[in-house]
């Protein structure tokens, strides 16, 4: 039986003396969980007491990990009566998992092996754009290529034709390129014709059709599949599964007769993985792809490539025990010396990089340290600010867990999944990949959106057959996927990326280690930001943006524009980044989404004009987030390398969102200035992944609306646009004119959110009604709708997530507007919480936008219709950070109407006085 438990008590490590001899033993005090039948959260059993679990011999070795407070896994264990008391106790057949529901990465347990700090260090400064790992990249998709059956030059020239940017950046020939890619690729190939025979009765070619090329796809072969194990804690993707075993391609050599030690660990995590979705593994495949390029007469060693080896308990056991390593060592947030593992420093490649690393940060390495250690108040950043982002890493981990321990209508409700699709079709595409269609039974929401990356599977995304998949097209009907495994598709869920934590830790890592020092002196408030003053009047209709424009173009360090909305921040950025690239310099235009991107680029594009070649602006993303009309702008990745680089290089304006900033490819730019759009949304590292690319930089945003989206409530939910607004005030300057809001609709966020200060840009923005659209008449409305604010107040049905009686109210409000003539592309609904959205969806026209504050934020609409959802208490998220309402109240231009329990809603000071300001 599985026992599984939070330890209770700190753990000690014995000697006891058996009949075997010797023995090591831990006895460890266990508080049982246990995972519902139904594979419900995780809850503890009706015994809070604990209960005693003995580890046996090599287990003792994770039991030595063990704190207070962490998760354990005993597989397979036996009961052991002592007293009259149950006990566990391991078995032969016992795995041990510590943190079982921390997923490590099959990579991350393959670094671990060759030196923990090595994996240490990865993490921090991320995979550099250099030649060798785009060769690997290249020989993989080669080798999966083949696999799905296609032709090698054909795979060659296509994948080569793909990295072209990449190849350009390297300032590497296609031509040499796709040679050493073909070296590498003989040994595969070579080696997949020697498996033909044995293939050939499986894979059953269709009679009468002898000439068929053997196709490894028909067979038993799988490439790149994605696996995760709940019970090991592991995940990764195996680059081939041959006949359910692991095959391992190594872009290196190895002329010895057994494969090296940490390619063995590596193949054997994925035979954990594959034992766990029901396979039994006992042989592992590495294929060291440079063996057969040698020349011939290299006398010594073994030039075949391919090596297999027998897999036994032992070493899977070892691997678990390193996979535990790694799990305690990162919910304990511990830093690896080096001193872990047995590698030798003099033969590191990364030896410069661990000491200077070490000695910056003053850690302890093995290697030793270079350098002067970082001023105290940035080791403390650095520590404060890693640690924050290991707790959102820890988060993306449970998001993975609840991939098992949630149900599939407890995803759903979650909007984590859409379940219950029915699969429509597959059809083959080029390259072996596969299109799958499945249909909507329901008319559920999710976080799910084109272009994302998802798990799809036939029931179950861990347990069942499942692929990592992309959303081509998602509507009411259905959804269209590609994939590189044809599954019969009848449910999506979200996957959990660590990329983003990835990124934001090289961009911290950068920032410190990398960056300048004036810049540093400036964000630890060692320095006050220094600036020229343009001589040129750049606004001439509004001062403030004036000032804004004069700021950002004179700013030595940087610049923060504060702009409340409709303030013109748009136009604003636009303005600077016109008056720059006049002056000569090259500018990166960021925000956090790909909306305020593209958003700002039009306007830019306007500005210019016909002043800049538009050749000379580009925007970089991909092809799903990047917005239709600004494709024709979109860097293409794929091509000549020396076409693509020069029209990277050659641009004036970069467009790219700040995820995108941190990609290897734009890591590789330089600017004169990076103005980044959405800056109060960002994290402070979030921020620095642009700002790092530029001499300069211009921050955009408003710390009074939505703040940074993360999971853990740490450090990272300040933005730096905030702290630095706070910091260096002088560096700041508040747009105060809007060019939204009817003057009614402004009082109260005014009042309450901007001291007062904003004001309507004209007299026609104070005075615009809904009178002023054509075919609309006020007069049509019932009288209590008639003024541009409105309180409609409705007691509610006293459900907590939705109101039906307020969302009926909502639909009969939509209908008065329509009738009065508003079109209803026109109006906008916001709700709380997506149970809400969910309910007024279905009542309301589809041309009615319906959504959350957070997906609001940045638009606007004529009418807006705010359902509070609030009976009796004040929860949830539109209550806990007055922002959001102040995002939900800004939105629209010539009507606002507020529908909720006033009983409930003065209960909140604000609240309350926007009550009265609704009211009168
Ligand atoms: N100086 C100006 N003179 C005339 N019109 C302006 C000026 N600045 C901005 N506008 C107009 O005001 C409107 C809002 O501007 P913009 O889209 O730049 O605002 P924003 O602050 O980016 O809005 P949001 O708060 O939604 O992000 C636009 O229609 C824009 O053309």
């Amino acid at each position: 039986m599985d026992v599984r438990g939070t330890v209770a008590d700190e753990v000690e490590v014995r000697s006891v003396s058996t009949s075997y001899g010797e023995t090591d033993l831990a006895e460890v005090q266990l508080v049982r969980t246990e995972t519902g039948a139904a594979g419900h959260d995780e809850r503890s059993l009706e015994d809070p007491e604990p209960t005693t679990v003995t580890l046996w011999n090599k287990w003792t070795e994770s039991a030595e990990l063990l704190e207070p407070g962490m998760e354990l896994l005993v597989t397979d264990a036996e009961t052991d009566d002592y007293r009259g008391e149950t006990r566990y106790k391991t078995t032969g057949e016992s795995y041990v998992v510590v943190e079982p529901s921390f997923l490590v990465n099959v990579t991350a347990i393959r670094n671990w092996t060759e030196c923990p700090r090595l994996y240490y260090l990865n993490k921090l400064s991320g995979v550099p754009l250099n030649y060798p790992v785009v060769k690997g990249t290249l020989v993989h998709e080669v080798f999966g290529d083949l696999l799905r059956g296609r032709e090698l030059e054909e795979s060659i020239d296509a994948r080569v034709e793909e990295r072209g940017l990449q190849l350009g950046l390297l300032g590497e020939d296609p031509e040499s390129v796709a040679e050493d890619v073909r070296q590498n690729a003989k040994a595969i190939e070579g080696w997949l014709e020697q498996g033909r025979l044995t293939e050939e009765d499986r894979a059953a070619p269709a009679a009468g059709n002898s000439e068929r090329a053997f196709s490894p796809a028909e067979s038993s072969w799988r490439s790149e599949q994605l696996l995760i194990s709940e019970t090991f804690g592991i995940r990764g993707r195996a680059d081939a599964i041959r006949r359910g075993a692991p095959v391992e391609l190594k872009t290196g050599k190895n002329l010895k007769k057994e494969p090296r030690f940490k390619d063995k660990v590596q193949a054997a995590c994925y035979a954990l993985l594959l034992e766990e979705h029901g396979g039994s593994v006992d042989t592992g495949t590495l294929l060291y792809t440079k063996n057969s390029a040698l020349d011939r007469n290299e006398e010594t060693g073994d030039l075949t490539p391919a090596k297999e080896f027998s897999m036994g308990d032992g070493l899977l056991k070892y691997v678990v025990r390193l996979r535990n390593e790694i799990a305690a060592a990162e919910v304990a947030g511990d830093v690896p010396t080096g001193y872990e593992g047995n590698a030798t420093c003099e033969y590191c490649f990364e030896q410069d990089t661990c000491m200077v690393v070490s000695g910056r940060l003053d850690q302890e390495s093995k290697a030793g340290q270079i350098g002067q250690p970082l001023p105290a108040e940035e080791r403390e950043y650095f520590e404060r600010f890693s640690g924050a982002i290991e707790a959102e890493r820890r988060e993306v981990h449970r998001e993975y867990a609840k991939l098992w321990e949630q149900d599939a209508q407890e995803r759903a409700d979650d909007d984590r999944a859409l379940i219950d699709l029915e699969f429509v079709e597959r059809r083959e595409l080029e390259a072996g990949r596969w299109e799958l269609r499945a249909r909507r039974t329901g008319g559920a929401s999710s976080k799910l959106r084109e272009g994302d990356l998802v798990l799809a599977s036939d029931g179950h995304p861990v347990r069942g057959q499942s692929e990592l998949a992309r959303i081509e097209r998602l509507d009411e009907d259905g959804v269209v996927l590609t994939a590189d495994e044809p599954v019969a598709v009848t449910r999506l869920d979200v996957y959990p990326s660590e990329l983003t934590t990835d990124r934001l830790l090289v961009a911290l890592h950068d920032m410190l280690l990398k960056g300048d020092e004036r810049r540093k002196d400036v964000l630890f408030d060692r320095a006050n930001p220094e600036f020229d003053a343009p001589d040129e009047t750049f606004v001439d209709n509004n001062d403030a943006q004036d000032e804004a424009v004069r700021k950002a173009v004179g700013a030595r360090d940087c610049a923060l524009i504060h702009g409340p909305p409709g303030t013109g921040k748009t136009h604003t950025i636009a303005r600077a980044v016109r008056a720059m690239v006049e002056r000569g310099e090259r500018v990166l235009l960021s925000a956090f989404t790909n909306r305020a991107v593209d958003n700002a680029l039009e306007a830019v594009l306007e500005q210019l004009g016909d002043a800049i070649d538009e050749h000379r602006v580009v925007r970089v993303g991909s092809e799903s987030g990047v917005r239709e009309d600004m494709e024709p702008y979109r860097l293409e990745r794929a091509g000549d390398p020396d076409e693509r680089l020069a029209e990277l290089e050659d641009a004036r304006v970069v467009a790219a969102t700040t995820a995108t900033c941190g990609s290897r490819v734009m890591k590789e730019q330089s600017f004169d200035a990076a103005l980044v759009d959405e800056a109060a949304q960002l994290t402070e590292p979030g921020t620095f992944a642009a700002t790092n690319l530029a001499e300069r930089f211009v921050l955009v945003g408003d710390h009074e609306q939505l703040p940074p989206v993360v999971r853990a409530e740490n450090e990272l939910t300040e933005s730096l646009f905030e702290r630095l607004v706070d910091l260096h005030p002088d560096a700041g300057v508040m747009l105060d004119r809007q060019y939204r809001m009817n003057q009614r609709i402004q009082a109260f966020p005014s009042r309450e959110f901007y001291d007062g200060t904003l004001r309507p840009a004209e007299p026609e923005v104070a005075g615009r009604t809904l009178d002023d659209l054509e075919g609309v008449s006020r007069e049509a409305l019932p009288a209590d709708l008639r003024d541009p604010v409105a309180f409609v107040d409705v007691e509610g049905d006293g459900s907590r997530y939705t109101d039906s009686e307020e969302a009926a109210r909502v639909a009969e409000l939509i209908d008065a507007y329509e009738a009065a003539g508003v079109d209803r592309a026109d109006i906008g609904v916001i709700a709380p919480f997506r149970a809400q959205v969910s309910e007024l969806s279905s009542r309301v026209p589809p041309e009615v936008a319906v959504d959350t504050v957070d997906r609001f934020q940045g638009s606007s609409e004529e009418v807006i219709v705010v359902s509070f959802t609030a009976t009796g208490t004040l929860e949830g998220p539109i209550f806990e950070d007055y922002r959001r309402i102040n995002v939900a109240l800004t939105r629209p231009k010539r009507a606002l109407v507020l529908v909720g329990d006033s009983r409930a809603l003065s209960a909140d000071p604000v609240y309350g006085r926007m009550l009265e300001w609704a009211r009168t």
